[in-house]
């Protein structure tokens, strides 16, 4: 039984979705007409907790009038400037707020409208720094399995997401990637950070002894993979990366976009870590999720690297007709304020031990195999079943969703990752219907 029936006057035919299953789901759509806070409501009218804070972008809940107000005054006054040669100056101060919450030193941002855009702006950003300072011969780019890194060809080349890559033959060429970290014989149900597996960083020194450190200029790779279903570090695995990185002269790139903005507890997962890249890409949080905008943030280093030669020259030939777009700086500043005025980049911290507990209680759950947490996100990951891999998790999914859950789910893993306003009582209630559901579906 289906709650969600398409409504009448709906016409599905001419939208191609993204990453979904068209046929699938225009048979039955679920879909959502308004939100506010933690909650969605369907267009029949029902309530379903967002556990998912969206696409992992709706940190500080829905329904923000601060941020809409801010926009709507920012159409009426400049709906576009170029930032090609001209500028406005919504852009520079948004840039220097970014600038002040960033990790330490990398305070010099480029502006984007997607994390893909982010990743391959900062993979094109580490090629073009490694040619400008005399190390032409690194055009090699590095990056690890179950990684997922949006999908441009760049994106797409170093993700490691078998699926999101098979259909495309054309990948990058010499592209590379170490191992993943996810190890269910010795981490499964490791509270926060899995003890095993630091030496799989070590990987990095395989493919310097493979290709040569003179033609890898970067490594990039999510501080916690969230797309494949949320696998935090192993301990001690991040440092590892960034001292052999930096042994072999290979710049390291955090992509935060899932991680960034307060979702671990901390404005960013280089600070939960003690870890500072060279780069780090992010979007999603950046304005809440209601205008597209991403940011690179690149060291001092990186960008001076890039200021040379005759002050007329354009120092970077890479960039986007809406970077910097004014709407998503007037979003993406109400949304500043947003994070500052209520703690929302640390809250996280001080429910992350209450979201644990909750998750881990899920823990012997009939084909139960895996429960993984970190800061405010979460996996639980069932067996597959025998007529596929996914099945059962998108029967779990369409039942949590059927029941007032909506959450993501990747195979057979779901994955979670409230608004940063999450009460505990939500927490309650997400772990409950998940619960409940998983017990259901055979
Ligand atoms: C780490 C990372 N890098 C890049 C991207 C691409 O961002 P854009 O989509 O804005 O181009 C992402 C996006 N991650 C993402 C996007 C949509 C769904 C899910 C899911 O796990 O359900 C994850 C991401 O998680």
């Amino acid at each position: 039984m289906t709650l969600h029936q398409k409504p009448n006057t709906l016409q599905t035919d001419s939208f191609w979705m993204p990453f979904t299953a068209n046929r699938q789901f225009k048979k039955a759509p679920r879909l959502f007409a308004s939100a506010e806070g933690m909650h969605y409501t369907t267009v029949d009218g029902r309530k379903v907790i967002d556990g998912s804070a969206g696409l992992w972008c709706v940190n500080a809940g829905h329904g923000r009038r601060q941020i809409a107000t801010a926009v709507e005054r920012q159409l009426m006054n400049l709906d576009f400037a170029p930032s090609f040669n001209m500028g406005h100056p919504l852009a520079f101060d948004f840039a220097e707020r970014l600038a002040e919450i960033a990790p330490k030193g990398l305070d010099r941002i480029f502006f984007t409208n997607s994390g893909s855009e982010s990743v391959d702006t900062a993979l094109k950003i580490a090629l073009a720094y490694q040619r400008a300072i005399g190390q032409g011969t690194r055009t090699r780019l590095i990056g690890r399995e179950r990684g997922y890194h949006g999908v441009g060809f760049g994106g797409m080349s170093v993700g490691g997401m078998v699926a999101n890559r098979r259909a495309f033959a054309t990948h990058l060429p010499g592209v590379d990637h170490i191992r993943h970290t996810h190890d269910l014989g010795r981490n499964a149900f490791a509270k926060d950070i899995p003890e095993h597996g630091a030496e799989l960083a070590d990987d990095l020194e395989r493919m310097v002894a493979l290709h040569g450190a003179d033609t890898i200029a970067a490594v990039i790779v999510e501080p916690v993979p969230g797309s494949t279903a949320v696998l935090p570090p192993p301990k001690g695995y991040l440092k590892r990366l960034r001292e052999i990185a930096d042994k072999h002269g290979i710049l390291l790139i955090f992509d935060e976009v899932i991680t960034g903005f307060g979702r671990l507890g901390t404005p960013f997962a280089a600070d939960y870590f003690g870890v500072t890249p060279d780069m780090m890409t992010t979007a999603k949080g950046i304005t809440n999720g209601t205008v597209p905008c991403g940011a690179v943030f690149a060291s001092r280093k990186i960008h001076d690297g890039l200021m040379n030669g005759p002050e007329g020259t354009i120092e970077l030939f890479h960039g986007y007709t809406y970077s910097a777009h004014p709407t998503a700086c007037a979003a993406g500043l109400a949304t500043l304020d947003i994070y500052k005025d209520e703690g929302l980049l640390t809250r996280g911290a001080s429910l992350a031990e209450y979201w644990r507990d909750a998750l881990h209680s899920l823990k012997g759950l009939p084909n139960v195999v895996d429960i993984r947490n970190i800061g405010l996100m979460g996996a639980v990951e069932v067996a597959p079943r025998k007529d596929g891999v996914g099945a059962r998790g998108y029967d779990v999914m369409v039942d949590c969703f059927n029941r007032g859950l909506y959450l993501r789910m990747s195979g057979d893993s779901f994955a979670m990752s409230p608004p940063l306003i999450v009460e505990k009582s939500h927490i309650d209630d997400i772990v409950s219907i998940l619960g409940d559901a998983i017990k259901r579906v055979a």
